[in-house]
C-alpha cells in the first residue's frame, strides 16, 4: 500500500538549539489508524503540528515529512496551503480554536465546502445541512453562533469543517478531552463511524490509553519527545515492554476496575 504519510527522523528544535522531539519515524497508509499516546508535554501536539507544517514561530522541524508525496519540512506556506484540508485536516482539543466566535456555524462549515467543491447558493446551503446532518447536528445549529451551542455540538461542528475538505488523513489532537465523559463517548463513536465510512486514515492523539486504544490499530508511545514503544495496539496493551507503557496500561486497568466496582 502506498504511504499517505511518511515521517522519517523528525526532530523539532527551539531557536536556541534545544530539541523537543527526537528523531521520530512512522508511516500511515490510506485507511490506517495510528495513535500517538503520552503524558502532557511528551510532544504529541508538536508532532501533529510538524506534520502539517504548522509549528509555532521559534520552532523548526528537521528530517522528512512526506504528506501525500509533498515534502512538508522546509516547504513554503503557499505549497502547504494547497495540501492542508485536502491531504490532511485537523480537529483540536478545544473546538473554539477552530471556530470563529463572530460567525454563525453554517457560514463556517460553508467555507471549506465552497473552497473544496466550488459550490455556491442553494447547492452550498444544502451541502452545509448535509454536512451538519452527517455529524448529527440539527438544522438550527447552522444559524447559531458558537457560544449558543454546547461543547459537544461545537466539536461536532469542528469535525464537520475538517471533513468538508474530504481529507485523506484526519489528525485528531485530543478531540474529546475537553468534553464530558458521555459526550466524549458519542463524539468518539461518531469519529469512528465517519472515518470508516470514508476510508480515511487517522492520526489520533491522546493521553488516555483506554480512549486511544479504542480507536487506533497501531500505537506510538511518546515520552519526553521520543518514541519509547510502537506496535499493534493489541500487542502493546497485552504485553507492554517499556516501563512507561506498562504504567499507562496499569493505570488504565486500575481505572477500569474502579469503574467496575462503582457500577450498580
Ligand atoms: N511554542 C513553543 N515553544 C517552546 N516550547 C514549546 C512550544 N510548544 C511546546 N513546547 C514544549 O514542547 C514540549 C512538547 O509539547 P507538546 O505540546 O507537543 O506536548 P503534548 O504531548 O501535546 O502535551 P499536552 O497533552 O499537554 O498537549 C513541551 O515541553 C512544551 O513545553
Amino acid at each position: 500500500m502506498s504511504e499517505l504519510l511518511s515521517v522519517e527522523n523528525l526532530s523539532v528544535r527551539r531557536s536556541d538549539g534545544h530539541e523537543l522531539i527526537h528523531g521520530l519515524s512512522f508511516g500511515l497508509a490510506p485507511g490506517e489508524r495510528l495513535g500517538l499516546i503520552g503524558e502532557s508535554g511528551s510532544g504529541k501536539s508538536l508532532t501533529a503540528l510538524a506534520v502539517l507544517g504548522l509549528l509555532p514561530p521559534g520552532l523548526t522541524a528537521h528530517g522528512s515529512v512526506l504528506l501525500s508525496g509533498t515534502q512538508v519540512v522546509g516547504a513554503p506556506g503557499r505549497r502547504l496551503d494547497r495540501l492542508r484540508g485536502r491531504a490532511a485536516s485537523v480537529v483540536f482539543q478545544e473546538p473554539l480554536t477552530a471556530l470563529d466566535p463572530l460567525m454563525r456555524i453554517g457560514r463556517q462549515v460553508a467555507g471549506p465546502i465552497r473552497r473544496r467543491r466550488g459550490l455556491r447558493g442553494a447547492a452550498l446551503r444544502s451541502a452545509v445541512l448535509a454536512a451538519l446532518e452527517e455529524v448529527a447536528l440539527p438544522e438550527r445549529v447552522a444559524r447559531a453562533y458558537p457560544h449558543e451551542i454546547s461543547g459537544g455540538q461545537r466539536q461536532r461542528a469542528a469535525i464537520a469543517m475538517a471533513l468538508a475538505c474530504e481529507p485523506a488523513l484526519l489528525i485528531a489532537d485530543e478531540p474529546t478531552t475537553a468534553l464530558d465523559v458521555t459526550v466524549q463517548a458519542e463524539v468518539l463513536a461518531l469519529l469512528d463511524r465517519l472515518i470508516a465510512a470514508r476510508d480515511m486514515a487517522l492520526l489520533f492523539i491522546g493521553h488516555d490509553l483506554a480512549v486511544v486504544a479504542g480507536v487506533a490499530d497501531r500505537l506510538i508511545v511518546l515520552k519526553e519527545g521520543s518514541a519509547v514503544e510502537s506496535g499493534r495496539t493489541r500487542d502493546i496493551v497485552r504485553e507492554p515492554r517499556h516501563p512507561y507503557t506498562r504504567s499507562l496500561v496499569d493505570s488504565a486497568r486500575e481505572l477500569e476496575a474502579e469503574l467496575d466496582r462503582m457500577a450498580p
